[in-house]
């Protein structure tokens, strides 16, 4: 596989905030890949990032050899027209104009490209509603006239639209129920399937990611943590914290052994130092933590890597009364 997308020492700040710290990740063509964290750690700041709508104090984002960083004016407005990448958006309620049908909404970047004709795009259109599954009669409702799943499909027709290399898709599933959930999901991994678009999902929820995605990228206060192939992340965590999302998550927990509890500080747990903003971003809620944890680690290894000081020493260190499975994690 060859890398579509390249992230490489990114830098991202608000106001003084540092809220995505020398963050490098490459995106293989063709792979879904999970981006996972919990709220804050940076996710959407980052998808914003590729598509330019995030602050980029530092690092590169290269897309297929073309460096976004640097792209400038009637460069970067071309390049966004061509709608190679899509990013889409976390709330289709709010992302979804109210006024404008469906068959408008999904026609909308066609428009902008100027590339095909009336009847052109109209065909467009039509093919996009039947990649994601939407019946073609909903093409004259308004966003207020179908369901929440259907308004999630409608977001993702738009961005199949315009034939994208890559789909950024933000939250997809968090606002459905846990059928639609499921449907959307799958339909990803068709949609992968079929046309070979590269698909990053990012989510808090790693159990929606577990059944469709090829590999995992862990995000913990603005960090990229821990990465690699998503089988072998979720049975053999390397990070503490991928291991605490993993034994937290109800579908995967079957598949490691080591409960929540275990890997959580005891009541009477200390940070051994002061944790500064150069620490590893998860120092101060680290069970495992030691003065090496002031400085933040580098990510060791390519094709799975993690970003920790004990990586290889935090389970010899597990507490044997903790590891018992008796009590619920
Ligand atoms: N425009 C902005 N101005 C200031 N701070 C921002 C801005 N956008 C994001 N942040 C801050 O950046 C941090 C990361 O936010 P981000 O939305 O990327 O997190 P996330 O992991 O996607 O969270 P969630 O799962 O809740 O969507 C948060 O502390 C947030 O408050």
């Amino acid at each position: 596989m060859s890398t579509l997308l390249a992230v490489d020492g990114l830098d991202v700040t608000f106001d003084r905030h540092r809220v995505l710290a020398d963050l490098s990740l490459h995106v293989q063509a063709g792979e879904i890949l999970g981006i996972i964290g919990e709220t804050g750690s940076g996710k959407t700041t980052l998808a914003r990032a590729v598509v330019g709508l995030s602050p980029v104090r530092a690092g590169r984002i290269t897309f297929e050899g073309t460096d976004l960083t640097a792209l400038r004016g009637k460069a970067r407005r071309a390049w966004r027209r061509a709608g190679q990448v899509q990013y889409v958006f976390q709330d289709p309620l709010r992302a979804l104009d109210p006024q404008h049908t469906v068959a408008r909404i999904v026609a909308e970047g066609l428009v902008v490209a100027g590339t095909l004709d009336r009847a052109a795009i109209d065909a467009r259109v039509r093919a996009a509603l039947a990649q994601v599954g939407l019946d073609q009669s909903l093409a004259a409702r308004l966003p207020g006239q179908i369901s929440g799943g259907q308004r999630q499909r409608v977001l993702l027709a738009r961005a199949v639209a315009l034939q994208p290399r890559l789909l950024l898709c933000d939250e997809p599933v968090s606002a459905l129920d846990a059928s639609n959930r499921n449907h959307v999901l799958r339909l990803l991994a068709d949609l992968r399937d079929r046309s070979g678009v590269t698909v990053v999902v990012i989510s808090h929820d790693l159990s929606s990611l577990a059944g469709i995605a090829d590999r995992v990228a862990v995000l913990y206060g603005g960090r990229l943590v821990e990465q690699g192939p998503i089988g072998r992340v979720l049975s053999e965590p390397r990070h503490p914290y991928t291991a605490l999302l993993t034994a937290s998550a109800p579908s995967v927990r079957r598949e490691h052994p080591i409960p929540a509890r275990a890997l959580r500080p005891a009541p009477d747990h200390r940070p051994v130092a002061a944790f500064g903003p150069d620490a590893c971003s998860y120092a101060s809620r680290c069970p495992f933590a030691t003065q090496a944890c002031v400085t933040a680690p580098s990510t060791a290894g390519s094709e799975w890597s993690v970003a920790c000081h004990h990586a290889d020493a935090w389970r010899s260190r597990l507490a044997v009364g903790a590891m018992s499975t008796r009590r619920t994690a």
